[in-house]
Parts: C-alpha cells; structure tokens; sequence
C-alpha cells in the first residue's frame, strides 16, 4: 500500500474536536488500513491559542483561519465550532476551494442546509454530517443511503441528549431541574447556550434534517413547532407514573398524504414502549418506510467521544472518496417540495392538569367547553382536593390542536379555574 497522507484541519477543540484529535490518534494505524492513507490532523483552529488543551500539542493550534484555508496541503476540513458565523462562511469557503467537508452542525444544516448542499454540489466535493443528529447513532447514512428504497412516512424518536439525561434524572431520583442540567453539561452534553437544548431548538433542528432527507423536501428549523421541557414540573412526572406513562422530549415527522408534519415537545409515552426504556444520554430513532416497515435505532445521543466516533466515520468515508477519487457523490436529495402544516392543523391527544374551585357543577363545566369545542375526554381523574381547591387530571382523545387551544383560551378567562397546570401530549 502507497503511504499516501491525507490532511485535515479541525475547527474547534472543544467537547468534539478534541474527542476527533484523540480518536485520530488512538485509530492511527486502523484508519491506513481503512482508507489506504494516512491521516494527520495539521491544524486546529480555535479563538484561545494559549489554552492549554490535553493531549493536543500547541503546535498545531492557531486561531488563523487563513492560514489553514489557504493551505494547498489541506483535504478535509472537519467544522466542529458550532454556531452559524463564522462556521457558515468557513464551510463554503472551504468547499469552494476544493477541500472535503464534515460537521457536526444542526444549527447551520437545519437553517441553511440548502446553501451548504448546493456550494457541496457546485463544487463535487464531500459535505458529510452524520454527528449532526443524535451523536453516535448512525442515521443520516441510513436515511440517505441503506432505506433510500423506501417513501419513507415517519421518522421520530428522542434526539437529544441533554434533555433526556434531565428527564431520566428527575424521574428516577427526584433530582431538582436545575441540578441535573448542571450535570449534563459538566458531562460534555449540552449545547455552548443549552437553552438551545431545553426549549427544544437543538431537537427541533436535528428533526428538520432527518424530515428533509427522510421525505425529500426541504425543511428549515423555522418550520419546526418546538416546545422544551423547561414547563415539566415533577407534579406532572408523579401523575404521568401514576397513570402507567413516562415524559420524553419527542421529535416527530411525518409525511400525511403528501404534507409534513413536524414537531418536537414533551409526550407522555406508555411506560411499556421502547422509547421508555431510552435513559440518561441515550437517543432512540424510529424510522417508518412503505418497504422496510419499521426500524429503530438506538445509541449515545451526545458526548465527547460517541460524537467523535460519528465524526471519524464520516473523515474516514471522505478519505476513502479521496483514494477513489470519487468526492461529491451523494448530493442533495430534497427534490420534492412539500407543504409544511402549522401545529394547529394537526391533531394530538392530550394530557390536562387543571387547578380548579371545588364545587358542585365545576367539572361539569369544564367538560362542556371541552365538549363546545370537540375535545373529548378519554378519561378523568380527580386528584388532590386541599383549601378549596380541587386538582383534575384530563386525558383527551385524539383532538384537532386549534380546537383545544380555543378550549385553553376560554378556560383562561373563566373564574373557577385557578390555574392551567399542566399540558403535556400523549403518545
Ligand atoms: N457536545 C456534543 O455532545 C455534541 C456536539 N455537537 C456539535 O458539535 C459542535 C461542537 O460542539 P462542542 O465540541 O460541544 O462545542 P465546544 O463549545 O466544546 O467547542 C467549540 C470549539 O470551537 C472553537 N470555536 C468556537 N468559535 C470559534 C471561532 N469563531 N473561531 C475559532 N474557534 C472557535 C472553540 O474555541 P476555544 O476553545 O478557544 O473557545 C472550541 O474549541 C457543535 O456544532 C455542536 O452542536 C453535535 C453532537 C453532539
Ligand atoms: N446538546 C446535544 C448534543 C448532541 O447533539 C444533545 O444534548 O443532544
């Protein structure tokens, strides 16, 4: 085998960036055999040069964005700062001067996918983006590639890290909302701003990128109806376990006849399905296709080295198109385009927990603006009755979401509701 070297600059040292630079060491020997070249890491950018970062010598740091883009010697640069600016011009550039791309960035594929894709396509060069969604578990190949014989109807499942690590802590030992996120970043999971990933925006942008691959349409994050989990009191998880569920924060897309579907909020899920058992920073993705039928994918969501593995896959994959010559094969697959339903054209079912006077004729009450309204009650159940105050827990059938946003709208208005407590969809 020639020694042909192959090199690559990393953009960021962080969580990420400096989980690729062990990895790349570790699998030195491995990846030649791989790929039939040797890979060296000759540079990494990032904005404090005189940091010390473990394992990675000074040498190769530089804060130079330059000096790495207008390297000839340079094939593959791996973005892995995160944020749109300067990440959005650096890949472009960094295409359009011929050099092979991998990312690990929702926010910039989810907003400006199209732009990217295209200068990929303009250019014949790589832009792979597995790391993107849900860390090590390979999706984005499989929806691209293994199930592209498929029409591919829903895809949805628990696409962040952070925010599951939260859940399953609160749930399981009680702990406090703000203690767990505290722990899931010192663990390497959230987001540089995590409010990225608890008010659901993270999920939100990861589910745009499988919507538009899974149903060939384009879909951008603002398309995206999110709801985080920053409302979930530890009230609701006590009555969710008490009524045989659990709360997950859900990424879901669908392809209904034709129009799409896509949202990301907490569900109450049965605590005999699959998804329940998905604990701490574990992701889970379940993918619907006409051929295949059902599959699932599960793995670490998030994390410095399940990260890097996603990302060394893709380096790996442009090495070997490098060796073939073969860059730019698979472009953009968003050929068709799709209407994109609001959330209020779409229906759930739903979980209500309604602070409310107790007296005779209150629930009677209650029940008939739902019924005005065409929500109906699968079941209801009347919890905590304290200084005359009574608490109800209300389970939905499956009801058009404006109608029972106009049953909210009118119970907010009405004296003998003190408070709307909790509203949580059901699975
Ligand atoms: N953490 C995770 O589990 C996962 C993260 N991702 C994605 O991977 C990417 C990286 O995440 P992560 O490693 O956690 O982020 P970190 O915040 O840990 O690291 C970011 C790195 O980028 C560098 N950087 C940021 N902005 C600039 C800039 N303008 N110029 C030069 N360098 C810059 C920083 O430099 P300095 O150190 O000097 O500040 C730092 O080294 C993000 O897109 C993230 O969404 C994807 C999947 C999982
Ligand atoms: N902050 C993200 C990191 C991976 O994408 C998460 O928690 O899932």
């Amino acid at each position: 085998m020639e020694n042909r070297v192959i090199n690559a600059a990393i953009l960021g040292a962080g969580t990420v960036g400096g989980g690729v630079y062990k990895l790349a060491q570790a699998m030195e020997e491995d990846i030649f055999h791989k790929t039939g070249a040797r890979l060296v890491i000759k540079k990494m950018l990032v904005r404090n040069v005189n940091k010390e970062r473990k394992g990675i010598p000074s040498e190769i740091l530089t804060d130079d964005w330059n000096s790495i883009i207008n390297d000839p010697e340079i094939d593959i640069i791996v973005e892995l700062m995160g944020g749109i600016t300067p990440a959005k011009k650096y890949v472009i550039e960094a295409l359009n001067a011929g050099k092979q791309v991998v990312t690990a960035n929702k926010d910039l594929l989810a907003e400006y996918g199209e732009e990217v894709m295209s200068a990929a396509e303009k250019s014949g060069n790589d832009l792979q983006f597995e790391a993107a969604v849900a860390g090590a578990i390979p999706i984005i190949r499989p929806l691209k590639q293994s199930m592209a014989g498929n029409h591919i109807t829903e895809v949805m499942g628990i696409v962040n890290g952070t925010t599951n690590y939260i859940l399953t802590k609160m749930t399981e030992k009680g702990m406090d909302y703000a203690d767990a996120l505290a722990e899931a970043t010192e663990l390497g999971y959230a987001e540089a701003d995590p409010t990225a990933d608890v008010e659901g925006y993270d999920a939100g942008r990861k589910i745009a990128i499988m919507a538009s691959i899974a149903f060939n349409s384009r879909v951008t994050f603002s398309q995206v109806y999110t709801e985080g989990i920053t409302k979930i009191s530890a009230d609701d998880i006590r009555y969710a376990k008490e009524f045989g569920y659990v709360i997950k924060l859900l990424g879901v897309a669908r392809n209904v006849d034709g129009q799409i579907e896509v949202k990301v909020h907490p569900m109450l899920i049965d605590e005999n399905h699959p998804l329940a058992t998905v604990k701490d920073a574990f992701n889970a993705v379940f993918v619907h296709g006409d051929a295949m039928d059902d599959a699932m994918f599960m793995g670490r969501g998030a994390g410095e080295m399940p990260t890097a593995s996603a990302v060394m896959g893709d380096i790996i994959d442009v090495m070997r198109d490098i060796v073939c010559d073969c860059c730019g094969r698979i472009g953009c697959s968003c050929y068709k385009k799709l209407y994109v339903k609001k959330i209020e054209e779409t229906k759930s079912k739903f979980f209500l927990r309604i602070k409310a006077k107790d007296k005779t004729g209150v629930l009677a009450n209650i029940a008939s603006v739902l019924g005005n309204n065409d929500v109906s009650i699968a079941q209801v159940v009347q919890k905590r009755r304290n200084s005359g105050v009574a608490e109800l827990v209300i389970i939905t059938d499956e009801v058009e979401e404006k109608n029972f946003n106009d049953a909210m709208a009118i119970f907010e208005g009405m004296s003998v509701i003190s408070e709307i407590a909790g509203v949580i969809r059901v699975h």
